[in-house]
């Protein structure tokens, strides 16, 4: 078990410029990427609108910004595309993207705010499509 504890979002953990780095980075990846590029183009119509958008998410999850309006799970939960394996994938690209911005603190906090994301969203998409697995708990 990591001991220390899990740096929380503040303004001085990093600056607008480095979210701003990490999102475009990391979509720049998505987009060039044989598993995930093809998911995106297929529903991101506006790509500059979708950074902008995304920078606001992670502005509000590592700074505490509050400039984010959206309904993440909807929007994942109408993507029949995604599996298990395109969130594996999605995580090994966000994390290598983390590890390259010269940040721990931030680089922590992202990738654990991802991984709990991406679980969230994986479970609630299964749950959506197949509701009997409910009964599981
Ligand atoms: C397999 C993994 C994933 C895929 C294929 C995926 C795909 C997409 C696509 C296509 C959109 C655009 C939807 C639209 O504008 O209609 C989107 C939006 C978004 N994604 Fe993902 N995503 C994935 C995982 C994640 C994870 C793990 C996070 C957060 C850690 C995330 C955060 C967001 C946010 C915040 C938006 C904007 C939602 C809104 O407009 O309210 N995504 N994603």
């Amino acid at each position: 078990m990591n001991e220390e504890r899990l740096p929380q979002p503040a303004l001085d953990l990093c600056s607008e410029e480095e979210v701003d780095r990490l999102v475009r980075r990391f979509y720049g990846r998505v987009r060039e990427d044989d598993m995930l590029g093809p998911v995106f183009e297929a529903h991101v119509h506006d790509w500059e609108e979708h950074m902008l958008h995304l920078v606001d998410f992670w502005s509000a999850l590592l700074r505490g910004t509050r400039r984010f309006r959206g309904a993440p799970v909807q929007k994942h939960m109408v993507i029949d595309e995604l599996r298990e394996e395109l969130f594996e994938r999605w995580l090994l690209l966000f994390r290598q993207t983390t590890a390259g911005l010269g940040n721990p603190p931030m680089q922590r906090l992202a990738d654990d705010a991802a991984e709990r994301i991406a679980e969230n969203f994986w479970r609630r998409f299964q749950m959506s499509r197949w509701p009997s697995l409910q009964m599981l708990g």
